[in-house]
């Protein structure tokens, strides 16, 4: 872990009921951490957010999974960034796999969404990662920069990016990223904003890692230089979360 205020978030997808939430608000609630020593952020389908906004303790943020790229009006089924900072939550996730693959979110409409959200002042967690077949032809880096050269021209304040580093194939499959290629590809991540942004917004952006993070392999990622926190899908929403959220204290 570097210098960075480290950001753990928990993104619970398209899952949960009122009563399985209730529950896990109930075991989250057991976490001990200082606010102002690491982020802790939590993704609920939107419909929960304003239970899990109540029954999460003072200190848990909450989060949208997904903003829309326009602001308020006609379009139907859209929450915008309006609704976001109104509700009082201050982070939305933008551009993850999930909604890359299955809902068509390119590279550009990411940068839409980058642009309105630093308009509005709203700290966003972007999210980049290359496929398996990426990975086996040796383009990991490319298709990062791609990523990031998409959306680094909307940024005015940096202090409100977050960058999430998913592998597209360690989401979800039980197949962690190595130490070796985590750290590698944060650190690519890291070279690419000092060659395109500064030295100052390389060394202050926050990095975390997503992909199959589990109890059993936080300790040794949070270990790795450049890796400042987790982004979590399965085992955010079981106990595990609890260690999760402490390897990176
Ligand atoms: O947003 C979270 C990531 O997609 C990781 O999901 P996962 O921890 O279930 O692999």
């Amino acid at each position: 872990m570097g210098p960075r205020k480290p950001w753990v978030g928990g993104n619970w997808k398209c899952n949960g009921t009122k009563a399985s939430i209730e529950a896990l608000c109930e075991t989250l609630n057991k976490a001990e951490f200082n606010p102002e020593q690491i982020d802790v952020v939590i993704a609920p389908v939107s419909l929960h957010i304003h239970m899990v906004k109540e029954k999460l303790k003072a200190g848990f943020k909450v989060c949208t999974q997904n903003v829309s790229k326009t602001g308020m009006g006609a379009y139907t089924g859209e929450i915008a960034v309006d609704h976001i900072k109104d509700f009082g939550l201050e982070w939305t996730l933008i551009g993850h796999s999930e909604r890359r693959q299955y809902y068509g979110e390119t590279d550009e409409v990411v940068a839409d969404k980058v642009d309105i959200c630093q308009k509005a002042g709203l700290c966003t967690a972007v999210c980049i990662g290359e496929m398996l077949d990426e990975r086996k032809a040796g383009k990991t880096t490319d298709v990062v920069k791609k990523q990031i050269e998409a959306f680094i021209p909307k940024v005015t304040d940096w202090s409100k990016i977050m960058i999430a580093y998913e592998p597209v194939w360690a989401i979800g499959t039980g197949v962690v990223a190595t130490p070796e290629q985590a750290q590698e590809t944060h650190a690519a991540i890291r070279k690419i904003l000092k060659e395109k942004v500064s030295a100052e917004v390389a060394e202050s952006t926050r990095i975390a890692y997503g992909g199959s993070v589990s109890d059993s392999n936080c300790n040794t990622l949070i270990g790795l230089e450049d890796v400042d926190g987790f982004l979590v899908g399965g085992a955010s929403l079981k106990p595990a979360f609890l260690d999760i959220i402490k390897s990176a204290l």
